[in-house]
């Protein structure tokens, strides 16, 4: 019998990261220099890895995602209520909200789409007598920077670029340059840390 490392020990980065967010309450807007519809917890923005998880209050208002229409709608992020989830209701836990990532848009060109979303201060909650701060777990999950963003071996994908290929309608921003299965001739593969260092480019003009 074998037994494997609990930890492998490479020279890639893993780029996974957990993140603790704490976004204290403020006072209702009548006493505060708050602007509700331009001020927000955390900007619109979409994430830059594969998926990201989100461990959030039940119920909790703030999370907002972007609608195909160009609107906000609200992310109710509710304990279940199944017979089986009752059985534990003592310890009601939120579920898990799984965001899209660029990464997976990329990869998959455009297919998967990756959620455009933002956390604001519920107005319900300014006006309440007792505004409840916000604390959320968010992890973000990065292959290793070495990996190679070969295309998705997928009927679905390559069906789907096929589709937009005829259509004419390649849609540069949902995979981000055009998605992992429209390499020009010539060029090579993008690593996951080119693909995550051209998101940050885009987003904060930043340059190695
Ligand atoms: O705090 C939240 O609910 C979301 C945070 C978020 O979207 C992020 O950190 O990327
Ligand atoms: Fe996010």
């Amino acid at each position: 019998m074998t037994s494997s490392p609990a930890v492998v020990v490479t020279d890639d980065c893993d780029c996974c990261n957990l993140r603790y967010l704490y976004y204290p309450s403020i006072a209702s807007p009548t006493t505060s220099s708050y602007q509700h519809g331009t001020d927000v917890r955390a900007g619109a923005h979409s994430d830059y890895g594969s998926v990201t998880l989100l461990f959030q209050r039940p119920g909790q208002p703030g999370l907002e995602i972007l609608t195909p229409e160009g609107t906000w709608a609200p992310v109710p992020v509710q304990p279940g209520q199944t017979a089986e989830e009752d059985r534990d209701a003592a310890f009601p836990f939120p579920p898990i909200l799984v965001n899209i990532g660029d990464l997976l848009s990329y990869w998959t060109d455009g297919l998967l789409k990756s959620t455009v979303h933002r956390v604001v201060f519920p107005l319900s909650e300014q006006q309440s007598p007792n505004p409840q701060d916000r604390y959320s777990i968010v992890f973000f999950c990065h292959p290793l920077d070495k990996t190679e963003l070969v295309p998705v071996p997928s009927d679905i994908v390559t069906a789907h670029r096929q589709k937009c290929k005829e259509s004419g309608v390649q849609d540069e921003k949902v995979g981000f340059g055009g998605g992992a299965g429209s390499l020009e001739p010539g060029k090579r593969t993008l690593t996951a840390q080119e693909h995550l260092e051209a998101r940050l480019a885009a987003t904060y003009k930043f340059d190695k």
